[in-house]
């Protein structure tokens, strides 16, 4: 899957110079709505004999508009790209959003980022909103479409036990603790990503099975408590829980009676899967 990087304006530099089935979001989770609607452009484009780009956003409008720079993800930047590449998405624009970007008018980001860029085809879900003041929609694509070279597709509302499958109703859940209902919506358990380290005090870690577990990147991160996980490192996967004692969400303690000691000093990659909270309790259960 190829990457491409764009920033406002492209300043007569095309990126794409074939026709293409171009899908528009933010994506952050590639919920089980972003794939449906992946998976209806990739018919589109399988049909039409078009590549599937997907164009997104980086950073999240709201970082940029409403100056939350602390803005947490279900899928930073890198995830969410990982992701996609298992949708059959042949490329991803990553949009910068800035404010020069956020104040173009709906019909100029028709001309310069549609138009422009040789899509043919656009794909988007029914409430998706871009330009200046929200003013642009998917009516808004569709007039446009009957003067313009490209086609529309709009993806009808997907939901699950009546809600809309939306990443800020995954947001919600994960930050309340609820992570076993996030595959309902998500289509997998919640996954972080980040690297263990030793606790200063190694004797009580070795006593205790525990690591620390450091997370660089903005996820969004369970309220404090006590998680049951997966965790896989290098070629292993174990179970164990995850304390998140509430001081720093970037740094919590892993806990499992089958951790593989590793080297002090030495940093491991590793990505925590979560299952379910569990009542809390001064002494880690054992998860046989
Ligand atoms: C040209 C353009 C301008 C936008 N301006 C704003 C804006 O002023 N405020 C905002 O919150 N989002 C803005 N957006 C973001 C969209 O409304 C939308 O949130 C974003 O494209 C992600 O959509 P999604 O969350 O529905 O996937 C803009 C998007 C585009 C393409
Ligand atoms: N449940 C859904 N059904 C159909 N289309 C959807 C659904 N959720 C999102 N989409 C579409 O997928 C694209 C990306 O959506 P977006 O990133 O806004 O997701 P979202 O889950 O609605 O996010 P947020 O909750 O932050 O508004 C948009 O075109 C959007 O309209």
């Amino acid at each position: 899957m190829e990457v491409l990087y764009l920033t406002h304006p492209l300043n007569g530099h095309v990126a794409i110079q074939e026709p293409h089935v171009m899908a528009l979001g933010f994506f952050d989770g590639v919920h089980l709505g972003h794939q449906y609607l992946l998976q209806q452009a990739k018919k589109v484009a399988n049909k039409k004999k078009l590549k599937l780009s997907v164009m997104t956003f980086h950073p999240h409008p709201s970082e940029i508009i409403k100056c939350e720079t602390d803005r947490k993800y279900i899928t930073p930047l890198s995830s969410k790209l990982e992701e996609m590449s298992q949708f059959g998405v042949d490329r991803v624009l990553v949009m910068e959003f800035t404010l020069l970007f956020a104040s173009l008018p709906a019909s100029e980001f028709i001309n310069q980022y549609i138009i422009n860029l040789h899509a043919t085809h656009v794909v988007a879900g029914f409430d998706f909103t871009f330009g200046c003041k929200a003013q642009g929609n998917v009516d808004f694509f569709r007039k446009a479409s009957l003067s313009n070279p490209f086609d529309v597709t709009v993806i009808p509302k997907r939901i699950t036990n009546d809600n809309k499958i939306s990443s800020t109703l995954i947001r919600e859940l994960i930050s309340e603790g609820d992570v076993h209902l996030v595959p309902y919506y998500l289509g997998k358990h919640y996954e972080i990503k980040g690297s263990s380290h030793y606790p200063k005090d190694l004797f009580i870690c070795q006593q205790l099975n525990s690591m620390e577990f450091h997370i660089q990147e903005k996820y969004v991160m369970p309220k404090p408590g006590l998680y049951k996980v997966e965790i896989a490192y290098g070629d292993r996967t174990i179970q164990g829980f995850l304390k998140h004692s509430g001081s720093n969400d970037s740094r919590v303690e892993l806990n499992s009676n089958k951790l593989d000691r590793l080297k002090e000093g030495n940093h491991q990659e590793m990505t925590v899967k979560f299952f379910n909270k569990v009542a809390y309790m001064d002494s880690i259960p054992i998860w046989n």
